[in-house]
């Protein structure tokens, strides 16, 4: 079986698996302390597909009691986001009165994370705190800030550690920039 890595649509390495984890860490410190003496226990919500594996390292970084919960969202097609986010599985929890966390891989234009923020404060909840492992800045379309992020990312396609391109690259363990020209060599 090929190395994922080793790709010929893998044109360069950002950031190594040991690289990642200690922005995990780092960040997860952060998010300790921010809830530590919460009355009430946050809930974190990782949002599909792309979230889940950010979501799943973060939270086993942090000794802290949490409800965990799950929204499938989407608005990529290939490296083209359409503009629009589409609601694909929704929260089980009500989240009336509840301190929400948002977990994404990524903000690009904005818009997914800009969504959630708004929904979830439509569905009641006390407080919106948004976390996403790589802030991609400098491609922003609407003016968002997210809270807690693990790196800056330049304003390039990026896979790995959740991210895709058409659902390829998800399960690569560093973050790559892909080589549009090789991608006829997928599959
Ligand atoms: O800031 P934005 O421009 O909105 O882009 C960020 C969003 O794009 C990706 O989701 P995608 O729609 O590809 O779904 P996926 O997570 O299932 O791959 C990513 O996981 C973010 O949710
Ligand atoms: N895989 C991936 N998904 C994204 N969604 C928005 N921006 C990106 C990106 O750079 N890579």
């Amino acid at each position: 079986m090929n190395n994922l890595i080793s790709h010929p649509a893998i044109k360069k390495v950002l950031l190594t698996e040991t690289d990642i984890q200690a922005q995990v860490q780092r960040v997860a410190n952060e998010l300790t302390e921010k809830f530590q003496d919460n009355e009430q226990r946050p809930v974190f919500i990782a949002a599909l597909k792309g979230g889940v594996i950010f979501a799943t390292d973060l939270l086993r970084k942090m000794p802290l009691d949490v409800d965990f919960d799950f929204i499938d969202v989407k608005s990529y097609s290939g490296s083209a986001s359409t503009g629009q986010v589409k609601v694909v599985h929704d929260v089980n929890m009500d989240l009336a009165g509840r301190d929400v966390v948002v977990i994404d891989d990524i903000i690009d234009s904005g818009r997914t994370m800009q969504w959630l923020s708004d929904y979830f404060a439509l569905k009641g909840a006390k407080t919106v705190t948004t976390v996403a492992l790589a802030d991609k800045r400098e491609a922003r379309v609407v003016d968002f800030d997210v809270d807690y992020y693990g790196l800056i990312v330049p304003n390039e396609f990026v896979v790995g550690y959740g991210m895709d391109y058409n659902n390829y690259f998800r399960n690569l363990p560093v973050i790559a920039v892909i080589d549009f020209d090789k991608l006829n060599l997928i599959g």
